[in-house]
């Protein structure tokens, strides 16, 4: 189960780990990285010096390819793409807007880039601007999202553009892995799925949470200010709601989820901070190791696509 993204990216497998804020540090990012995909460091809103932290932390857990997402809603976004250059990050995602500006001078120093795009055309501009991928995330996903699903988007892109596609949102299995690849996509990036890991270092309550979720508790929150976020539903997400409705300003909205990740990702309080997921929780049943994860997704979609070379046959 390799694709032509393994040798762009230096992976094994064609399985990235979702950069989620908060939640993606060097131990996890290493995990990932030893088990043949992609691990990915989250900068989300964290200041340069926290970020290269992490990046020095995961030099000495892993001899492994591993790469850092940018937020590039982040008021940290200069000083963290000075840390990626020192550090000559080998990959650097990025999320939650157009990294244009940046793809000269970390193609000048070799990063592989590759963006999350929510539409056909940011895709095609990316491509345009040099981009080695582009990360096509759909609304199933957890943390901020686009309006088209992953189902939807991840075929038109793919018939638009000829770097690769990774198929991002509602993946956590091998089915998914095969759909995607049917799709047309040449990878996929996991988010929820890696939460619930054994090398994943959020609070043991974010874990239950989304080992908890039902099929429809993955809510959209914030969409008035411009940028939707998926959570899973608690106390926070209801009073948030109420609030929204009222139509309190998109500021004061914004302000609402300030340090809301934290809370949740390391006090634990899973009532009354944000849960990020994606709407695929409903589906994630155990904690496993990162390898784990991995293998059984590469060995559920050859057996699955024996299956349907099965069918064929029979025809
Ligand atoms: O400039 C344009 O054309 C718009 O471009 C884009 C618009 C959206 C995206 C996008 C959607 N999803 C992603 C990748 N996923 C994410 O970025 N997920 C995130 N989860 C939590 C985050 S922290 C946050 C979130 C919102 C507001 C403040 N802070 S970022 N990128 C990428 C590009």
């Amino acid at each position: 189960m390799q694709t032509e993204l393994c040798k762009i990216l230096n992976i094994q497998y064609p399985i990235i780990q979702g950069g989620m804020a908060w939640v993606a540090t060097a131990e996890l990012a290493a995990a990932v990285s030893n088990a043949g995909g992609l691990g990915i460091i989250a900068a989300g809103n964290a200041p340069g010096e926290v970020v290269e932290g992490e990046i020095i932390k995961a030099k000495k857990l892993t001899d492994k390819t591993f790469g850092v997402n940018v937020m590039l809603l982040s008021p940290f976004v200069e000083e963290v793409m000075e840390i990626v250059h020192k550090h000559k990050v080998p990959v650097v995602t990025t999320g939650a807007g157009n990294p244009g500006k940046y793809i000269k001078k970390l193609k000048e120093i070799g990063t592989k880039i590759v963006p999350v795009v929510p539409s056909v055309a940011l895709a095609k501009r990316m491509e345009t601007l040099g981009v080695d991928a582009v990360i096509v995330e759909g609304t199933e996903a957890g943390g901020h999202i686009g309006e088209l699903t992953t189902f939807a988007l991840v075929p038109q892109v793919a018939n638009e553009i000829e770097i690769p596609v990774i198929a991002a949102g509602g993946i956590a299995d091998g089915r998914g892995f095969l759909a995607a690849l049917a799709l047309g996509a040449k990878g996929v990036q996991m988010g929820t799925r890696f939460i619930c890991s054994t090398e994943c270092t959020v609070h043991d309550n974010y874990k239950e949470m989304v080992l908890k979720a039902k099929d429809r508790d993955a809510v959209v929150t914030a969409r008035s200010t411009g940028h939707p976020v998926r959570v899973l539903k608690n106390k926070f997400t209801k009073d948030f709601l109420k609030l929204e409705k009222n139509s309190i300003s998109p500021e004061e909205i914004e302000e609402l989820g300030v340090g809301k990740l934290r809370i949740a990702v390391i006090d634990g309080d899973v009532e009354n901070g944000s849960v990020m997921a994606g709407q695929i929780a409903a589906m994630v049943k155990e904690i496993k190791s990162c390898k784990e994860i991995i293998d059984e997704v590469i060995n559920e979609a050859a057996t699955e696509l024996k299956r349907l070379k099965a069918l064929n046959k029979e025809e």
